[in-house]
């Protein structure tokens, strides 16, 4: 069966949170001392926004077929990776049957590769992956997750990511991860901080939930190594992204260093099935945390989770709201999911790439039942009150 073609490809740039979501306005949990490699320097140390990190914006892509049907997706890359989309990827794209989704990923791969591999070129290849991926279930009929063979299980079960692991107690989640907030410039008084407010969050979540640290690659080896042996005690169940993400070798000492039972994760900014072979292969970490909007979309996490599952890894897709929870569903090496708390507080559970899509799915006590994923494509719109601009055309 031949499916209707693909007319037109576009791109668009929205600000304002939604899948860039570190976009945020002031007083923002996600923008409050947060350790990054940046902080270093005193004066971007307080805030996030000061170096840059919202500076693009979110990606829009819309791929529409000759009978009307349009796919869309949201990621990061803005203005720079709608050039990428509209000038360079499309015409892989334009004429051809959408389910060619193979030879569309490895055209759009290879064509960049001379400038691209990683980063926002692989965030702009993700963004027209995954509208691809919508508008077949659009065109079909058919939610992703069932394109993708369908669920292993009938919920997903997730952990929050954000400054309160202890009202994401009480919203029904299975475990809290922190922001660090101190990194290794801050001294020997900023690591005892950081130790004091894991130490406090245990004190008010109890034994069994799960807490966790992400150092948003703040750290060096030796930190991140102090800072995983002073938090034992304290129960962190895992590290994440510890220190630079090219620093293979230093991931596979810090997982040589941390104590038993202490969990090494990361991987939200490596891209594709050769950045987390050599995670793998290196033996880096204990689980992958792939973003699906930022390792090459869903063709690619194929890849790259059939790997992770032959190695006995577990993956744990970095954020990605529907386009993680259509996947996740599906694998079973990907036993839970994130869920990035975007609520300014974060007190509530609100979505997470909001205001940019309607009818985007929360976790309800921490859960969401597979059925809340039927509906066609990734079962969400565009919101039509988020201003698209469109930069460049072709
Ligand atoms: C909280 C982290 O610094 C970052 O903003 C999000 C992230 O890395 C994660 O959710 O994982
Ligand atoms: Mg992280």
């Amino acid at each position: 069966m031949t499916l209707s073609k693909i007319k037109h490809v576009r791109a668009f740039v929205v600000r304002g949170g939604g899948a860039d979501y570190h976009d945020q306005g002031e007083g923002h949990w996600i923008d409050d001392h947060i350790a990054t490699p940046m902080s270093r320097y005193p004066e971007y140390r307080q805030s996030r926004q000061s170096f840059g990190i919202n500076v693009l914006g979110t990606l829009v892509v819309q791929i529409e077929a000759e009978d009307g049907t349009v796919g869309f997706a949201v990621t990061t890359g803005g203005e720079p990776a709608a050039f990428i989309v509209e000038k360079h990827l499309a015409r892989f794209l334009e004429g051809r049957d959408p389910a060619e989704y193979e030879k569309i990923w490895d055209q759009m791969y290879f064509s960049t590769q001379y400038y691209g591999r990683k980063g926002l070129v692989v965030n702009a290849i993700s963004g027209v992956d995954l509208a691809l991926w919508d508008l077949l279930g659009k065109l079909r009929q058919e939610p992703v997750y069932h394109l993708l063979g369908g669920a292993v299980r009938d919920e997903l079960q997730f952990y929050a990511t954000g400054a309160r692991p202890d009202i994401a107690k009480e919203l029904g989640f299975i475990g809290g991860k922190l922001p660090l907030h101190h990194g290794p410039a801050e001294g020997l008084e900023g690591l005892h901080k950081n130790v004091a407010l894991l130490a406090d969050m245990r004190s008010k979540v109890g034994d069994d939930f799960w807490l966790m640290y992400d150092c948003w690659m703040a750290l060096d080896v030796d930190y991140a190594t102090r800072l995983a042996i002073a938090c034992h005690e304290h129960g962190l169940k895992w590290i994440e992204e510890a220190i630079s993400p090219d620093d293979y070798w230093g991931y596979a000492e810090l997982k040589r260093n941390v104590p038993k039972g202490m969990l090494v994760t990361t991987g939200e900014h490596e891209a594709t099935r050769w950045g987390f072979r050599m995670l793998m292969e290196m033996d880096c970490c204990d689980i992958i945390q792939p973003d699906v909007g930022w390792c090459g979309g869903v063709t690619e996490l194929l890849k790259i989770s059939a790997l992770a599952d032959a190695k006995g890894k577990m993956v744990v897709p970095h954020g990605s709201s529907v386009y993680s929870y259509h996947f996740v569903i599906t694998r079973h090496n990907s036993p839970f999911a994130e869920f990035l708390m975007m609520h300014p507080g974060p007190t509530e559970v609100v979505p997470m790439f909001s205001p940019q899509l309607l009818g985007e799915p929360v976790p309800q006590n921490g859960r969401l039942k597979a059925s809340a994923l039927d509906k066609p494509g990734f079962g969400v719109e565009l919101n039509p009150e988020v201003a698209l601009h469109r930069p460049y055309t072709h």
